[in-house]
């Protein structure tokens, strides 16, 4: 069976701080072409890897990675809100198959995820519960990281476990490229905002989620203004990076450590894991090629924004 893979960066700014209409038109062109090629190959199943914005995930326990067998978006955003199809024995025969691979993953029978799972499903696919899919989280904000290597060995785990299946599959990669958005970090944090990362954000009221909403969209604004408020784009890296998928050349990526990627593309960077572990997983079916590929820093969305789509060589 062939498979499709999909990466694509998400930002909750869509809508709410748009880049001028012509890129704004670009862009909506290249999902509109991703969309059609999904809507051709007609998945059965997707697997979907995202991180989480300390939506789902919390300090409390926070795992490198995580298989939910059930999963519900929190709708952050004006993103969108709701159950998502989980085929619940297939993905849990996939923590298990994981666990076989000696690839520690965490399991989830009720995960709670946010516009990095849900604005893909959205964009790509129409809504979050059009197709049967497993969501695969990877933690790549909550310091302490997992490695490229550890992601690249997950996707290609759940690669092989996928094709087993015998279903047309879409691959996801959700995140990235270069950004640094204003997420807090625990060291800094104050102290309602530590208690909110150490799980108490999991609910969190109606005004502190607007002020939330609200300070993304303010550093958004004053990041187009002036592009040295936030941790700069790295177009170069970003570039570089694709570079890396599109030839293959995953295995390399293995040499990247968090710091560096860190320094020098900004710390919400590491969402690119989420398109390596995709790209390790598609690896597994086969010779790929590169269908499509798209790039543009937008500081409107706060994202060197990117897009990928391979397909199988049949
Ligand atoms: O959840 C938030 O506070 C911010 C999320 C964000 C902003 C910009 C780009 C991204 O990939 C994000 O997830
Ligand atoms: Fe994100």
């Amino acid at each position: 069976m062939p498979a499709l893979l999909q990466c694509l960066s998400h930002t909750p700014l869509v809508g709410l701080v748009d880049p001028d209409k012509p890129i704004l038109d670009e862009i909506n062109g290249v999902i509109a072409e991703a969309r059609k090629e999904i809507e051709a190959f007609d998945p059965e199943l997707v697997l979907l890897f995202s991180p989480d914005h300390y939506n789902g995930f919390f300090y409390d326990v926070m795992p490198p990675f995580c298989i939910g067998t059930a999963a519900h978006a929190i709708g952050d955003f004006g993103s969108a809100k709701g159950d998502l199809l989980v085929p619940a024995e297939l993905a849990e025969a996939a923590v298990q198959y994981v666990l076989d691979a000696d690839i520690d993953v965490a399991v989830s029978y009720k995960m709670q995820v946010d516009h990095g799972f849900a604005q893909p499903l959205e964009f790509l696919l129409g809504a979050i519960d059009k197709v049967p899919v497993i969501p695969v989280f990877i933690n790549s904000v909550a310091v302490p990281l997992p490695s490229f290597k550890r992601a690249r060995l997950l996707g290609a785990a759940l690669g092989r476990y996928v094709a087993t299946l015998n279903k047309r599959v879409l691959i996801i990669g959700s995140g990235g490229l270069s950004h640094q958005p204003p997420v807090p970090e625990l060291m800094t944090a104050n102290e309602l905002v530590k208690d909110r990362m150490l799980g108490s954000g999991r609910n969190l009221p109606a005004d502190e989620r607007q002020a939330r909403t609200q300070r993304v969209i303010d550093a958004a604004r004053h990041f187009v203004a002036d592009q040295n408020s936030l941790f700069p784009l790295n177009l170069e890296w970003d570039q570089w990076f694709l570079q890396q998928l599109i030839t293959g050349r995953i295995d390399e990526l293995d040499l990247l450590s968090n710091q560096e990627v860190s320094e020098k593309a900004g710390k919400s960077t590491h969402e690119v894991k989420n398109w390596v572990a995709a790209t390790a997983a598609m690896a597994t079916f086969g010779d790929y090629q590169k269908k499509s590929s798209y790039y543009r820093p937008v500081p409107e969305w706060i994202a060197g924004y990117g897009a990928l789509t391979l397909t199988s060589v049949e």
